[in-house]
């Protein structure tokens, strides 16, 4: 799949918020979204995830032009911001109600998301009592449990310590392995750019591919 963004803009009543995003995103990679509070992550992120609308430019998938509100542009797993959950149920609980929405998973294939992230499925701790790592594993877990073709992360390694910090970068690794689209943001390159093929700095309301040298 291959996702081409030509002069993308968006603008909120006469502010603009972005214009000219200009990019082009392939299955088996792993693209990196850098820039500081306000900067414009999120808006490009959530553009990407059909949820928002465009103002200005072309968005195609593979070589469809796609329009905002005529149809879900792909099969995807989403964090954008931080992930909501229901607070009074445990994790697992959590993903019950989650996956029916598709209903196309079994009970087993969330026990083994959540396994993937380290979470122990059958804690019976109510979500409300997790740490904000804890959120973030189980929203990676709600992520990646039905196997989309996408995975758009927004502040992915937020709250987590330094081993699930590692435990992202091999989830995501191993993503990119089954060939899969994955786009994720952070504040600092650091954070992200030994796991990233490329990094695009979102700035002065535009993105510019991050030069190495
Ligand atoms: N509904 C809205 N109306 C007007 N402006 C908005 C709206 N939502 C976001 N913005 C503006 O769009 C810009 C980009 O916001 P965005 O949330 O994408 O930034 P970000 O890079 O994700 O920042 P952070 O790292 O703080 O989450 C900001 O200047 C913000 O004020």
């Amino acid at each position: 799949m291959k996702i081409r963004l030509k002069n993308i803009g968006k603008k909120i009543k006469h502010n603009i918020i972005l214009k000219d995003i200009n990019m082009e995103l392939e299955s088996g990679h792993i693209y990196g979204f850098v820039g500081t509070n306000g900067s414009g992550k999120t808006m490009l992120m959530r553009i990407l995830t059909g949820l928002i609308s465009f103002t200005e430019g072309e968005f195609y998938v593979d070589e469809r032009s796609v329009q905002f509100g005529n149809e879900i542009y792909y099969d995807m797993g989403v964090i954008i911001e931080k992930p909501e959950f229901f607070n009074e149920l445990t994790g697992l609980e959590n993903l019950e109600m989650l996956a029916k929405l598709k209903n196309i998973i079994s009970r087993e294939e969330m026990i083994d998301s959540l396994n993937k992230v380290g979470l122990d499925p059958y804690n019976p701790k109510k979500v409300k009592e997790y740490s904000l790592g804890m959120k973030q594993r189980l929203g990676i877990a709600q992520a990646i449990m039905e196997n989309p073709d996408i995975l758009i992360l927004d502040e992915v390694t937020n709250g987590l310590d330094e081993e699930g910090i590692a435990m992202v970068y091999e989830i995501l690794s191993q993503e990119k392995e089954k060939e899969k689209l994955i786009i994720i943001s952070s504040h600092y390159k650091q954070d992200i750019e030994s796991l990233c093929d490329r990094i695009f700095l979102i700035k002065n309301q535009t993105a510019q591919e991050y030069n190495q040298s």
